[in-house]
């Protein structure tokens, strides 16, 4: 290995990134790790529901992201607190075209938070992924329905945390990009 890569391998190691990435079933959270994926890493199809979890690697702006894919599953739903141990962000994925199950993933988040406070949002920033924007056609829809999850997010987070909420689609890419410069500036790595 010549000198230049074993540079460019520990300056990786100094900014590493664990982010898991979590929601309800269905949600779209394997098909946005996958967009996020380098193009020729990406699966074509075949994307199924995840049990247990899946890690994926990536590499974006010289920051190394550790991906961990987390099945949503409700029986899936007890082993989410096993994966925060040294977990720097958190991208909370929700379907945003289907207004029905807004409560269930409100409620799970809020159950998710208060099992300890000090968890996401302090030790673990908070990425919100309104997934799935392909579908909701009016615009002015999508806006109303950003802004109901806000509302909960306020009654959920204390004023002093920041949270970035991401309109994204995991099938055509729209926001895609947008997700993955939010993941890292959560993180606030030296330049
Ligand atoms: N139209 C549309 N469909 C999507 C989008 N993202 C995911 N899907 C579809 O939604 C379904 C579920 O996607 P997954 O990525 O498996 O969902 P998941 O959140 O990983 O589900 P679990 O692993 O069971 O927790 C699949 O049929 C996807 O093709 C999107 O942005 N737009
Ligand atoms: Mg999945």
């Amino acid at each position: 290995m010549g000198l230049l890569s074993i540079i460019r391998k520990q300056k990786l190691k100094d900014r590493e990134i664990r982010c898991l990435i979590l929601g309800l079933d269905n949600s779209g959270k394997s098909t946005i790790v996958n967009k996020l994926l380098p193009e020729d890493e990406q699966k074509v199809n075949g994307i199924m529901p995840t049990v247990g979890f899946q890690i994926h690697s990536l590499v974006t702006r010289d920051v190394m992201v550790s991906l961990w894919d987390i099945g949503g599953q409700r029986t899936l739903r007890q082993f989410w607190d096993n994966y925060f141990d040294k977990t720097q962000v958190m991208i909370w994925c929700i379907d945003v075209s289907l207004l029905m199950r807004f409560g269930e993933t409100i409620r799970e988040l809020r159950e998710l938070i208060n099992r300890d406070e000090n968890r996401i949002g302090y030790q673990c920033a908070v990425i919100i992924a309104l997934n799935k924007t392909d579908l909701v056609e009016d615009k002015s829809e999508l806006c109303r329905r950003q802004k109901l999850v806000e509302l909960e997010l306020k009654s959920l987070f204390k004023p002093d945390i920041r949270i970035a909420v991401v309109q994204c689609s995991g099938i055509t890419g729209e926001g895609i990009e947008d997700l993955r410069d939010r993941l890292v500036e959560s993180c606030h790595f030296p330049q």
